[in-house]
């Protein structure tokens, strides 16, 4: 099928170079030069695993362009996979939105097309991308096209995104308009039906023959994306409050979290307790649902709490280097990872950036290191007064404690016994209860956990 996919971020270059493999044309269309002229020659802007690999096995069937025309014109199906970051109210800007439903009704080609809105909206935006798309077409001089709006959430995580592409937990398609079912039945068949030849690099997990469809009204899957999000971030928020009361109480909440999460109710995923969830859209998702209940006269406390506690974890590292060290003004502090989870180099909402700049604030020579995302902290961090280190071991040289912000599996492999004599005080705050406490304690760490 011929496809057009605008926006190539994180989800819009991910969903073409998945569909080029399975067969598709596709047509990555950006309105950003620098970033198309990138991919043309086959250079990926962003650090996700595999997905230079899979370009280059999908090649033939993927091109890009800055071009709405080139792009709309020839569509079967089009995909918007633009940006809707948080506005200050919660509420998310659409202008992006708006922008690709006004390009794409300027330049629809004659046959029947569906325009699948991919980005995280908020409810019944679909309608009013659709009317946008109408109006655009009044526009033109010739007879307005047929065309369906359809809602297909993503449900992709960053550092796994073609995986998850390729293997989806579900496919959720939002159109009661059955020749845009139609045609995204058949878009869709090779992952639904798991019949493709899967690449070397990224196997088909064990087990997996089919991957369930839901079909649903649009106003019904914009909104499983939000609570989708909204229970995720949730799950973290419950496991952070237990880790509050477990640190009080002398408890483990890793092990809270194993002996709760082998129920199979609850599940073992997502119970990971630390500095909490950061990245593009748990926070922008649960902002948006909070903004659009409000609108409707509901009040979402569990949500609401939700995002009371992550705001917490973040202080509670540096509340625990400020009871262990006394005074914070003139100490040097090292942070093991900026991302905002391993796998990525994305520092959106990245707790890294928050807990820097309250160290900074307070006085700490601030020193920081990243197995991949130090270029891009250099470039979007610019005003932040903070040293970065390739290197750990040079970065812990004279440190008054180190802080794991980021759960990079490298750094379980860091000799620990080396860097505990270079430091003044060999303290380390582990924000993702992730490094191995008794080895660290061998080596001669205070190792304190968030919980735990
Ligand atoms: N990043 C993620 O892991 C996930 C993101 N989402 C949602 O998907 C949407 C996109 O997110 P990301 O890929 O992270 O964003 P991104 O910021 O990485 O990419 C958006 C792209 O759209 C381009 N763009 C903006 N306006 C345009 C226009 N009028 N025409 C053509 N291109 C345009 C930008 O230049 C940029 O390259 C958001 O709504 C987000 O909430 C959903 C699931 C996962
Ligand atoms: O809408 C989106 O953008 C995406 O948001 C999340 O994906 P992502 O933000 O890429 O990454 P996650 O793996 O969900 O991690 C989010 C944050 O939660 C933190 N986290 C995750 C799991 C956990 O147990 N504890 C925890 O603190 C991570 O460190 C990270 O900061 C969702 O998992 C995706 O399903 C969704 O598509």
């Amino acid at each position: 099928m011929q496809v057009a996919i605008i926006g190539t971020g994180y989800v819009g270059l991910t969903t073409g170079v998945a569909l080029a493999y399975l067969g598709h044309r596709v047509v990555g269309l950006d309105v950003d030069a620098a970033k198309v002229n990138r991919l043309q020659r086959g250079e990926i802007p962003i650090y996700e695993p595999h997905l230079a690999e899979l370009l280059q096995l999908a090649r033939k069937n993927l091109t890009f362009t800055t071009d709405y025309a080139t792009a709309i014109a020839p569509a079967q199906v089009v995909f918007i996979a633009v940006g809707t970051p948080a506005l200050p109210d919660g509420n998310p800007d659409l202008t992006y939105v708006r922008q690709a439903a006004q390009g794409v009704g300027w330049h629809l080609g004659q046959n029947f097309t569906v325009i699948v809105n991919k980005s995280t909206v908020p409810i019944g935006s679909g309608n009013w991308v659709e009317t946008l798309i109408d109006e655009a077409l009044k526009t033109r001089a010739h007879n307005a096209p047929p065309f369906a709006v359809a809602s297909n959430p993503e449900f992709l995580r960053e550092g796994s995104a073609l995986h998850d592409t390729l293997y989806p937990d579900r496919v959720v398609l939002g159109t009661q308009a059955p020749q845009a079912l139609e045609l995204l039945h058949t878009l869709y068949q090779p992952i639904l039906e798991q019949n493709f030849t899967p690449p070397s690099f990224l196997p088909r997990p064990a087990g997996l023959v089919a991957v369930p469809l839901i079909t649903a009204d649009l106003a019904s899957a914009e909104l499983i994306k939000y609570a989708a999000n909204a229970f995720l971030a949730l799950k973290i928020s419950f496991i952070n409050e237990m880790a509050q009361l477990a640190e009080r109480v002398g408890a483990d909440v890793t092990q809270i979290a194993r002996g709760i999460g082998l129920d199979q109710r609850i599940g073992s995923q997502f119970l990971q307790a630390g500095i909490g969830w950061g990245g593009s859209c748990f926070g922008k998702d649960t902002a948006a649902l909070i903004a659009t209940a409000r609108d409707y006269g509901l009040g979402m406390g569990i949500v609401q709490a939700s995002r009371l506690v992550n705001a917490q974890q973040r202080q509670w590292v540096v509340d625990k280097l400020l009871q262990t060290l006394k005074i914070l003004k003139g100490r040097r502090i090292g942070l093991l990872g900026l991302a905002f989870k391993p796998h990525t180099d994305d520092l959106r909402d990245a707790p890294a950036l928050e807990i820097a700049q309250q160290l900074v604030e307070r006085g700490v020579g601030v020193r920081v290191h990243d197995p991949v995302a130090l270029p891009r902290a250099q470039r979007e961090w610019q005003k932040l007064e903070i040293q970065y280190y390739d290197n750990v071991k040079t970065l812990a040289q004279d440190c008054d404690g180190l802080v794991l912000v980021t759960d990079w599996p490298e750094y379980r492999d860091v000799a620990w016994e080396e860097l505990a004599p270079l430091m003044r005080h060999a303290l380390l705050v582990d924000g993702r209860n992730f490094l191995d406490r008794e080895r660290l304690r061998q080596a001669g760490f205070t190792y304190l956990g968030l919980g735990r």
